[in-house]
């Protein structure tokens, strides 16, 4: 099985998106990538496309939270780009997770958002939504999302080894919050190295500044990677 690691797009247009991309073009075989709502509301669809039309595999970061019916043809809309992962907030409860998976189609993989990474346990007991610590929170919504047929969770690095143990074996675990080491953690609060995630069970990596920051994009990517693949 072979685990993805996303280059997070977090670019504000399809031009520096492309001119970034261009330093991959030898790079075999293809980066995923990850394109969230600063580069897709800036965009739109025409610009996955055109990134599917290149063969890349697309992990849509919409994060999606409304109500059941709203999310449901959100979904729907969505499985027509033919991008690969979608995000949606499991916090959107049962009912709501349920519609995304009846409308998602036979392709898209669907990841829930459990505790965003950039809170820390004091930043969620602020928001009043759970009295819960961050971990059980974490875990909490992880079985909820499984429950409801969603196939995977986004997590921190530091929560993958507890969903690992406590749900099924094909439930994916994709963790945002990596860091090379050394590099900034910027708004991050909860990160760890391409190396740590590994070994706390993560299947999957969401990279974004320790690679588009990086004095050479390639070089480090290619650092997560050989961290990753070991
Ligand atoms: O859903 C996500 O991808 C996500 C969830 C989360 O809890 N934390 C998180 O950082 N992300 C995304 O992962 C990427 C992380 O970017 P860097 O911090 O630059 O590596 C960003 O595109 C975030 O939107």
């Amino acid at each position: 099985m072979v685990y993805p690691v996303f280059i997070a797009l977090d670019f504000p247009n399809a031009i520096t998106a492309r001119q970034f991309l261009a330093q991959f073009k030898d790079i075999s075989p293809k980066p995923a990538l990850k394109v969230g709502m600063a580069l897709f509301y800036a965009e739109g669809p025409d610009f996955v496309k055109e990134l599917r039309q290149q063969g890349y595999t697309i992990f849509l970061d919409l994060k999606l939270y409304d109500i059941p019916n709203t999310v449901g043809q959100a979904v729907a809309s969505i499985a027509k780009l033919d991008v690969q992962y979608l995000t949606l907030h499991a916090a959107g409860g049962e009912k709501m997770l349920r519609r995304a998976v009846e409308n998602k189609g036979a392709d898209l993989k669907l990841l829930a958002v459990t505790q965003l990474t950039s809170f820390s346990e004091e930043d969620m007991q602020q928001t009043q939504l759970t009295t819960a610590s961050l971990n059980e929170s974490v875990l909490h919504l992880a079985k909820l999302a499984q429950k409801a047929g969603v196939d995977g969770t986004i997590s921190s690095p530091f929560e993958a080894q507890i969903i690992k143990q406590q749900t099924h074996d094909n439930f994916l675990r994709i963790t945002p919050g990596i860091r090379l080491a050394g590099d900034d953690g910027n708004d991050q609060a909860r990160i760890t190295t391409p190396t740590q995630a590994r070994q706390f069970g993560a299947t999957g990596l969401v990279v974004g500044r320790s690679i588009t920051k990086a004095e050479t994009p390639v070089v480090a990517y290619q650092r997560v990677l050989a961290e990753w693949s070991i």
